[in-house]
């Protein structure tokens, strides 16, 4: 059972509202003059991970109270809970145990009373010995060529979480290309067709519920271009698996059950990327480095589990989240990764943190009536600085941001990546001291300004600062580090959803427009004119049907 207690109500949020109007006075820059020790006090070194969270607008008080907050919301009763197999996916009546399909000391995690490690072990063997047939050429085409690209055809958490790791580990491919089609809009799947040989492509459907529309439509397309450039319906078990938990939708789509690589319910979508939704990341980086992930995510999730909130990484990047979501009133939070590979690693945490905590409804049934999730954005460094940061560094909205950056490139070419970690260092530094006007002044001076122009000028080269940041300084983006991070950032989420009591692993907002949507689709069948809807739809509808 998870708890279902309004952090508002708390002593701990008490204590925070009175101490963050003591703190907002104060500049971060000041706080850093006046404590020497602050990087040692507020940084965490996890392995080849070092987060440091020194750059926030917090000091010893803001981290003991929101520790407290932690306490008396009982975070650690709903770790336990979680780990435990207990059916916390409450609207759904599901456990929440994708840590289980990483749990590499293999101790045996119960559902319903049932090890759940003996089938995530099976599932492992099925997708390592498949993902080395596939690799080695051992396994071959109907014409008996060795495939040379796959195709994941999924949406959502059926398709961010294996484009995002085989994108940021990408230094470690095999030989085999790899496509990720996801939208329903044709262009997606014509595009792909267009470079890919159906002899030696193999196709991976990925669905947990194998009913998803465009995933499904997508599917049924590439299957009949399969069937069309002649080859017979045997041939699809050589070119065509399944990822999913429903083996009967599976089957009745026309593929072998022995090509069918299960996962569970207690797998939510967003996080799936550790079960048989992964195939893809394992035949793209090969089946040991799909395993060293899961590795990676196993340690962070030790860390979660048994580290104190102060020590403990994700809880106190979500304790962070917390203060600037509920307390300074931050909309947003930015997520930069300084390294090229990592360019999808926000887009992922739009799904991960924006379907898991963009609730408003308590776990007691009633509205909220304080902040939720932020909305999670961000772009690789130093492509944002270019783009987006100036509304960072000089706009009116607060936007707390994390960098990460790993220290040694998969590509050192010449200077390159001294030149990109010279601008994280920098801009974290900019964010949190800004220029005042006496600097800018004399920047305007030095470069032979008259005084009239260092009047006229100086006003609009003022940087405030006080800006926060968190940086996570990685050795290396490695398959240990990548699982290690996501699964901080899951846990993290997880934090955050405990503390605003809302349900984190359901997300009926999707619903209502797949609703709406299946009851349009009807009317776009037919010539006829649509009165059936308010003005602007109708308008809209009509207007498609007289162009199309
Ligand atoms: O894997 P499936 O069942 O095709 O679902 C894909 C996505 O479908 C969306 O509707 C859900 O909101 C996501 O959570 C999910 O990941």
């Amino acid at each position: 059972m998870l708890p279902n207690i309004n952090f508002t109500t708390t002593k701990a949020y008490n204590y925070l509202t009175d101490h963050f109007i003591e703190l907002t006075s104060q500049h971060l820059a000041d706080l850093f003059k006046a404590d020497e020790g602050r990087f040692e006090k507020f940084s965490v070194q996890f392995k080849d991970i070092l987060f440091d969270y020194s750059k926030n607008r917090i000091d010893e008080k803001t981290v003991a109270l929101l520790v407290q907050l932690a306490h008396e919301c009982e975070l650690d009763k709903a770790i336990g809970a979680m780990f435990a197999g207990e059916a916390i996916n409450v609207t759904e009546n599901r456990a929440v145990l994708h840590t289980a399909l990483r749990n590499q000391s293999n101790t045996p995690v119960y559902v319903d009373g049932k090890d759940v490690m003996p089938e995530v072990n099976a599932v492992l063997d099925h997708m390592k010995q498949f993902s080395d047939d596939v690799i080695s050429g051992n396994w071959k085409g109907y014409t008996g060529k060795e495939i040379t690209d796959v195709v994941n055809i999924g949406i959502g958490g059926s398709d961010l979480g294996p484009v995002m790791v085989t994108e940021a580990l990408k230094a470690y491919k095999t030989r085999l290309n790899l496509h990720f089609v996801s939208n329903v809009d044709g262009t997606h799947i014509a595009e792909t067709l267009k470079t890919i040989n159906p002899e030696t492509t193999l196709f991976l459907i990925a669905s947990k519920t194998f009913t998803t529309q465009e995933t499904m439509a997508n599917a049924h397309t590439v299957r009949q271009w399969f069937l069309d450039s002649g080859a017979k319906e045997a041939d699809i078990a050589k070119h065509f698996a399944a990822l999913s938990t429903n083996s009967k939708g599976v089957s009745e789509f026309g593929i072998d059950t022995a090509n069918m690589f299960e996962f569970w319910d207690w797998v939510g979508g967003r996080y799936s990327l550790w079960s048989a939704i992964g195939l893809s990341i394992a035949l793209g980086i090969g089946f040991d480095n799909f395993q060293k992930l899961l590795a990676g995510a196993h340690e962070a999730d030790q860390h979660f589990k048994t580290t104190p909130f102060e020590e403990n990484i994700p809880v106190i990047m979500g304790l962070i989240g917390i203060w600037y979501n509920n307390f300074f009133e931050a909309e947003t939070q930015a997520i930069l990764p300084y390294d090229q590979y990592m360019h999808r690693f926000a887009a992922y945490f739009q799904q991960g943190d924006m379907e898991s905590n963009g609730k408003s409804v308590a776990r007691n049934g009633e509205h909220v009536d304080y902040q939720t999730g932020p909305i999670i954005w961000g772009e690789p460094g130093t492509n944002g600085q270019h783009a987006f940061y100036q509304l960072i560094h000089q706009g009116t909205k607060l936007i707390p941001c994390d960098f990460i950056a790993p220290a040694q490139s998969h590509n050192p070419i010449g200077e390159h990546h001294t030149l990109l970690l010279s601008n994280f260092f920098a801009q974290t530094e900019a964010l949190m001291n800004g220029k005042s006007y006496e600097e800018a002044a004399a920047e305007l001076k030095a470069a032979g300004k008259s005084e009239q122009e260092i009047e006229k000028l100086a006003p609009f080269k003022v940087f405030d600062g006080n800006r926060p940041t968190n940086s996570i300084l990685v050795k290396k983006i490695t398959p240990e580090t990548l699982g290690s991070l996501i699964a901080f950032y899951e846990h993290k989420i997880f934090t955050q959803g405990i503390i605003w009591n809302i349900y984190s692993f359901d997300q009926w907002g999707v619903e209502l427009g797949k609703q709406l949507a299946g009851k349009i689709l009807p009317e776009l069948r037919t010539g006829d004119q649509v009165t059936s809807h308010d003005s602007s739809t109708n308008g809209l509808i009509n207007q498609y049907k007289a162009w199309r």
